[in-house]
């Protein structure tokens, strides 16, 4: 920890030479009662924003900022009471301003990094007049999502900030994403301005959280603001801060235009919109600009800033960080990370962003098979507002057409499937999720596997060799002995309710972050799911051998439970090889569901069918036999763990 100490305090000072901005003697902290009540005027929301305006801000003039945390420390809503004490949105307006996916509503997680611009005045006291000066700022805040899978979200927003703020509980102290993002920030060089949050609690303990930011980061207690985004306590020193002790912006005004694409959208208006952070230079509407990575040359159509919603300025200048609608038809256009450049110029493209690591694999087939087109349609839609899934076609016998998705994690899985369902009515069923394994054949030769069908052992190819991927988890046990494992793990171990059984043993205390490591030697196998004797590609897995008896039958008995009784006999079988290692029988069905309408009721009988037909969507038919959505999903948390 010495070193990184060391390495803290020389980028902190690194940081502080950069900040040109004169150091205010001290800063005066605006009335707390600007937090409950109206907005003062010139913080009061504006209709537009015109390019002269902004033109008022030079680099010294702006912070681009982040704020990070552990999953539900408060980020969301300390992101709101800033917009409000800005008077960029009003208060009142909800809860979660910047959480606009319904997904992140409905779970009360951000999913997305969000971007919006404020305007702030900042005054300082003047020791020479013994009056008072001010000074305009224009902020730009990040809020990031707090979930592990959502960390590479986290990462790519750090790099248009050159500070972040870190929300830590001041009941629950310092936690697995706490250490993970607090990392992330240092290594990106950022001024870290630690916030501990939730002081209203009774339980809260700021002390002991400055004790543990000192212990674990070497963070100066003094530093520490201490604030309750619920009650407005201590908040109006979170912005002076802000100004203080983060630096500007690094750029040339005068050079040519270059900007980092941060991320992008697609909206059926306005086509794709791409979030930008300008490093040098200017961009005005009728501009040409051209992408470092596929040298295509766009029209600047639109160019403004989120203030929160889009706000068009017709300019961006150096450092401000904003939005741009080009003639880009689909977001492939729009790589993230991309450097984005005054046409005709040659520059040199900034690094981008560290390339994405997919964690977890999974079929994504139409529930019902007719809708492929519309599944495919639906999956191009979203993965343009969600870049990090990649998705390529496949074939399964059982399944029909689909796709394979690489997720970052099994929540990035999950979210991606309710928005496929949410934001544009698809009906899903999803396969066993797996990780990528590597598998080496006797010739020498390697193959990544993400889909176990596709693994192949008596091809006339012998395996002699597997590896399988692992992490290095972090839990933190916050009880009476507070204390910091770390453990590598097979990451297959870890994607399906490992951190649901944590929680659980933990009486919800523990927490839990991971990082991808190696890949670790591994003894493998695939097992195959047979109904009727014939194999359902889709459900089969790749699991540790010496686990492979005991899971099989857990697999059997979790399908009996879930097909539903037929008019004939199923078997359902486990198998290693051409070796059955379980067997379970679901014997015939006597009635069907008809046999119910006596009496002749025909608008019973109509509905009785259609319910059956609603039921039968969410179904796959693999040889004779009806398997429901929930079977796939029930098995996959089977075949995970134990
Ligand atoms: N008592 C108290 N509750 C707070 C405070 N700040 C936030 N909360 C509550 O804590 C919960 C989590 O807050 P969020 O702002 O959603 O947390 P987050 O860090 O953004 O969560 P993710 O986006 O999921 O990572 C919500 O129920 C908030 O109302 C505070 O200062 N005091």
């Amino acid at each position: 920890m010495a070193g990184a100490a060391a390495l803290r305090r020389a980028a902190r000072s690194a940081a502080r030479a950069l900040a040109n901005a004169p150091a205010p003697s001290r800063a005066i902290v605006l009335p707390e009662r600007l937090l409950s009540s109206q907005a003062s005027p010139e913080h009061r929301p504006r209709p537009g924003v015109s390019a002269s305006e902004l033109g008022q801000y030079p680099p010294e003039r702006i912070r681009n900022f982040s704020i990070i945390a552990h999953v539900d420390h408060g980020k969301s809503t300390l992101a709101d009471r800033l917009l409000e004490l800005t008077g960029t949105i009003q208060k009142g307006h909800g809860a979660q301003y910047l959480d606009k996916l319904q997904v992140e509503k409905e779970r009360g997680i951000t999913v997305k990094a969000q971007t919006a611009t404020m305007f702030y005045k900042h005054t300082v006291e003047n020791p020479e007049s013994h009056g008072t000066d001010s000074s305009s700022y224009l902020l730009n805040l990040i809020d990031t999502p707090g979930h592990v899978d959502f960390s590479y979200e986290v990462s790519r927003s750090l790099v248009a900030c050159q500070g972040a703020l870190l929300v830590v509980d001041a009941a629950q102290g310092v936690q697995a994403q706490t250490i993970a993002n607090f990392y992330l920030a240092f290594e990106s060089n950022l001024s870290i301005i630690p916030v501990i949050n939730k002081i209203d609690q009774p339980t809260a303990d700021p002390d002991n959280v400055k004790a543990q930011l000192k212990r674990l980061f070497d963070i100066d207690p003094s530093e520490a603001l201490l604030t309750s985004a619920k009650t407005g306590q201590g908040l109006s020193q979170v912005l002076p801060a802000v100004i203080e002790r983060i630096p500007c912006p690094p750029g040339n005004c005068d050079s040519p235009v270059r900007m980092l694409l941060l991320d992008s959208y697609y909206d059926e208006y306005k086509g794709v919109i791409c979030h930008v952070a300008i490093v040098d230079g200017a961009m005005r509407k009728g501009d040409k600009i051209s992408s470092a990575a596929t040298s295509r040359t766009y029209e600047v159509f639109d160019v403004g800033i989120m203030h929160p919603e889009l706000t068009p300025t017709g300019v961006l200048y150096t450092g401000q960080v904003g939005y741009v609608i080009t003639g880009m038809r689909s977001t492939k256009e729009a790589r993230i990370g991309d450097t984005l450049h005054q046409a005709k110029t040659i520059v040199e493209p900034l690094p981008g962003f560290k390339p994405v690591r997919h964690m977890v694999f999974s079929g994504v087939y139409p529930a019902d098979g007719s809708d492929f087109e519309a599944l495919s349609h639906a999956i191009e839609k979203l993965t343009c507002n969600d870049a990090s899934v990649s998705v390529t076609k496949e074939t399964s016998t059982a399944l029909g057409m689909g796709f394979r998705c690489g997720f970052l994690g099994l929540l990035h899985m999950d979210v991606f499937h309710q928005r496929l369902e949410q934001e544009y009515g698809a009906q899903v069923i999803s396969t066993i999720p797996t990780v990528p394994y590597i598998f080496e054949y006797g010739d020498e030769s390697k193959v990544q596997i993400e889909n176990p069908a596709a693994l192949s052992f008596n091809a006339g190819k012998r395996i002699t060799a597997c590896w399988e991927p692992t992490v290095i988890a972090t839990i933190i046990i916050p009880s009476d002995n507070r204390a910091l494992l770390k453990y590598r793990l097979p990451l297959r171990e870890i994607i399906v309710d490992f951190y649901n059984e944590l929680k659980s043993i933990t009486s919800g205390y523990a927490t839990f972050d991971y990082e991808d490591s190696e890949y670790q030697k591994s003894d493998l196998v695939k097992m195959d799911i047979l109904l009727n004797g014939q194999p359902v590609d889709a459900m089969a897995t790749i699991i540790h051998n010496q686990k492979a008896q005991k899971v099989g039958r857990e697999l059997v008995d979790k399908l009996k439970k879930f097909i539903e009784r037929q008019m004939f006999e199923i078997t359902i079988q486990a198998a290693i090889g051409s070796k059955v290692i379980a067997r379970e029988t679901l014997s015939a069905m006597r009635k069907n569901v008809l046999a119910k309408c006596y009496g002749g009721d025909i608008t019973r009988k109509k509905k009785l069918l259609e319910k059956q037909k609603e039921g039968k969507k969410r179904m796959k038919r693999v040889g004779s036999v009806d398997i429901p959505q929930e079977a796939f999903h029930e098995l996959l948390k089977v075949s995970s763990s134990k």
